[in-house]
């Protein structure tokens, strides 16, 4: 192949928004469209998508994409996808209609199902067979609430007649003809976000499906993370599909994090802290999930250990949208840079419960430490703060459960434009904050799996040589005043437990 004046795609399907990235070889973004789609907030707790609109959104940024680098599809060897993880569709074969609306990550209405599932073994349940706790968060739970919820809708799947999938998954089929031949296949690091997928084996695990209530004939090929699947109809027509990564593990991917010991931490909605683990799964007993980072071709998984936190750049949204502090997330920092301090307050946002590393569904936000000197500086500092000592929470569990201290933490997302957040996260943790020159790595991990699929990089050693280092933070904060903060912030998430009932 001529890969001279070649390129590859990246799709980005995330929770708010589609995105299209193109990459040239050695790692630069030379073309980008991205296009918000709908919210669906039909409950207190449930948070749903159509799948078809992302579908339509995807298509449309693609085409935008391909126009303003003024290329056509002939001038790419591969797209990848990468995308929110969790979120379940479950589709009509023939027709290529959802049977309902997709029920997203964040979305809550299986809390009373889980603790039914779990039953005396509560949350633990599944845990040696998923490396995950049983939680809200995952896909099992929730395709099992529509299986339920659906008159007639398990006996069509059981005949095969309904499919399971993520968004990769729903993407692939549709990217690849739909019912008229899409190919059905999900790679190893979204299966390892459903439950149902034994982490070691890397295969569906038949006790856990039979446990869930989710028939085998739904469920797509567990494939790798970097292999050809299919090949595109429609907008990207002749186009080798050729990676799927769940949006963390592509920026862990995307950030060269290849070694054991390397870690990344991703602020966007919520934030994600992945650490490589190496070959071996790691189980965790401080409230981490074990999942996996990424498969390329035939090459063994690699591990990671994940801390997911919920809500985490949505709290500057809602400190905009609820509240009306702010005009513009921009406007956090300097709203926050106008106080030295927090002015002894702390604000948990507990607002769907808490994620890692506590898996409390009855923990709801709280805002102490309120005095008459505190105003909205204050406040705005808080909410900087809180994503920081979440932060530190994960990383003290990932050094207990791994034995790994950090000497540094890559970062990237929406939120790390901020730089006193930036300034603060290296405060908190003791240790450095690095954030790399091109900030899309979910789409350049995605981009660099479809890559090495199709032989266009060589292997990770070729792409470690594009990382290039764009800004760092050192810590400045004296150790004693870090470790009494801290205390506080933990006192503070000791208030949000116990509110739902
Ligand atoms: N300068 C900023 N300071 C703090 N938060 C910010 C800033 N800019 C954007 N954000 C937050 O980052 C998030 C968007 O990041 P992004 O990585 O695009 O998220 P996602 O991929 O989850 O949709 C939003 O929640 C927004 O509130
Ligand atoms: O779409 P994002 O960037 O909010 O990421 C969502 C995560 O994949 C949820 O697990």
């Amino acid at each position: 192949m001529n890969e001279q004046g070649r390129f590859v795609a990246a799709i980005d399907q995330g929770t708010t928004s589609s995105r299209c990235m193109i990459f040239d070889r050695s790692g630069r973004p030379v073309a980008d469209a991205q296009q918000e789609f709908g919210q669906i907030f039909p409950r207190p707790g449930w948070v749903e998508h159509d799948a078809l609109e992302i579908w339509r959104s995807v298509q449309a940024v693609v085409a935008r994409a391909l126009e303003s680098g003024g290329l056509e599809r002939s001038d790419l060897v591969a797209v990848g996808i990468t995308n929110q993880r969790e979120t379940t569709v479950l589709w009509d074969a023939a027709t290529g209609e959802p049977v309902a609306n997709a029920i997203v990550w964040q979305d809550t209405r299986t809390d009373a199902l889980c603790r039914e599932l779990g039953g005396e073994a509560g949350q633990d349940r599944f845990r040696a067979s998923c490396g995950l706790p049983l939680a809200t968060y995952f896909s099992g739970p929730k395709a099992r609430w529509l299986l339920d919820e659906i008159p007639g809708l398990r006996e069509r799947a059981r005949a095969g007649e309904v499919l399971f999938g993520t968004i990769d998954s729903w993407l692939v089929w549709n990217l690849t003809g739909g019912p008229d031949g899409g190919v059905h296949v999900t790679d190893v690091t979204n299966a390892s976000r459903t439950m149902l997928m034994d982490v070691r084996s890397l295969e569906w695990d038949e006790e856990t499906l039979a446990a869930m209530g989710v028939p085998r004939a739904m469920l797509p090929r567990i494939g790798s993370s970097a292999e050809v699947y299919g090949t595109a109809r429609g907008v990207l027509e002749g186009v080798p599909v050729a990676a799927a990564l769940g949006d963390q593990q592509a920026a862990l991917f995307g950030q060269c994090c290849f070694a054991v010991g390397d870690a990344k931490n991703t602020y966007g909605t919520g934030s994600f802290l992945l650490l490589n683990t190496g070959a071996e799964p790691v189980a965790s007993e401080h409230g981490l999930l074990t999942t996996v980072g990424y498969r390329i071709g035939d090459a063994p998984a690699m591990y990671a250990l994940e801390g997911s936190i919920a809500v985490t750049g949505s709290l500057v949204q809602w400190l905009r949208d609820n509240l009306g502090l702010i005009e513009s997330a921009g406007e956090v920092e300097v709203l926050a840079a106008s106080v030295d301090d927090n002015g002894g307050c702390y604000f948990v946002p507990a607002f769907s419960g808490l994620f890692a590393p506590y898996w409390r569904s009855d923990a709801r936000g709280v805002i102490v430490g309120l005095t008459r000197y505190v105003h909205r500086g204050h406040l705005a500092r808080a909410v900087l703060e809180a994503t920081c000592w979440q932060t530190r929470e994960i990383v003290d569990a990932m050094n207990a459960d791994s034995g790994v201290a950090l000497s540094e933490l890559k970062v990237d997302g929406g939120m790390v434009a901020n730089e006193l957040l930036m300034q603060i996260q290296a405060d908190v943790l003791g240790v450095q904050v690095v954030r790399p020159q091109v900030a899309e790595t979910t789409a350049l991990g995605a981009a660099y799996a479809a890559g090495l699929a199709v032989g266009y990089w060589s292997g990770t050693e070729d792409l470690r040589e594009h990382w290039l280092e764009g800004g760092r933070w050192s810590p400045g904060m004296d150790a004693d005043v870090r470790e009494r903060e801290y205390a506080q912030w933990r006192q503070a998430v000791e208030r949000t437990f116990d509110w739902v009932r």
